[in-house]
């Protein structure tokens, strides 16, 4: 466990201490404050806060991930790329590992959205064990999503496409996490198998 800073980290045994726990809740009540007025793009427009408590859970439950950081920085890793929150605040709030973890999955608006497509192909292999996570559970999530409802205004062929996409992402991904990088091959070969 060479790149976090307690050995024990992602072992349910570690001693966790209150202030573990506090970050945690903390970014989950951030979270929800930022995201309150957003909905999930499918039919039913599921609150969007569900998405990053879904990809925190799919970390511990699926993952085997209990690094503090690394589940802080999943309640939060889309509040900057899609709320007005600044990397500023989750770093008065949350520290600098919490916010640089943020920073390393977070898309530069700025750029089209075909750049930022592709750049997040190109930079996957060079993240950090920590950021690499939490794309992992992020892109799981989306892709269970997607497998479940049809976000509206997409189509069959676009559906493929963030299927197709997502996999050129993921191998860029691997070595990180046994457990999350095959249920990310189930999902993707049975979903690029359908006509
Ligand atoms: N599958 C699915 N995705 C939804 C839904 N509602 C919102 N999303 C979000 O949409 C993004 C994927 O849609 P795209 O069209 O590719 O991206 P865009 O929102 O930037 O235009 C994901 O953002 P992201 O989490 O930042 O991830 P990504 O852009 O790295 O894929 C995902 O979280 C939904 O109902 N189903
Ligand atoms: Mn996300």
């Amino acid at each position: 466990m060479a790149t976090t800073t307690n050995s024990h980290a992602n072992e349910k045994t570690a001693a966790y201490t209150a202030n573990d726990i506090a970050l945690i809740v903390r970014a989950a009540d951030f979270a929800a404050r930022k995201h309150k007025d957003q909905r999930r793009k499918d039919p039913q427009q599921t609150p969007y806060i569900n998405h990053p408590l879904g990809v925190a859970r799919i970390l511990t439950e699926e993952g085997n991930i209990f690094d503090p950081a690394t589940i802080a920085a999943a309640l939060l890793h889309d509040t900057v790329e899609d709320t007005k929150t600044t990397f500023d605040e989750l770093t008065e709030h949350f520290g600098p590992e919490v916010m640089a973890i943020v920073e390393e999955v977070t898309d530069d608006k700025r750029a089209t959205k075909a750049a930022r497509k592709q750049a997040q192909i190109d930079k996957a292999p060079h993240k950090s064990h920590k950021a690499k996570l939490v794309k992992m559970a992020d892109k799981l999530y989306n892709l269970r999503d997607l497998e479940r409802a049809t976000p509206l205004g997409w189509d069959r062929h676009r559906v493929r496409e963030y299927f197709k996409w997502a996999q050129q992402v993921i191998a860029g991904l691997t070595g990180t996490n046994d457990a999350l990088e095959q249920t990310l091959k189930e999902i993707i070969e049975r979903n690029l198998a359908k006509k």
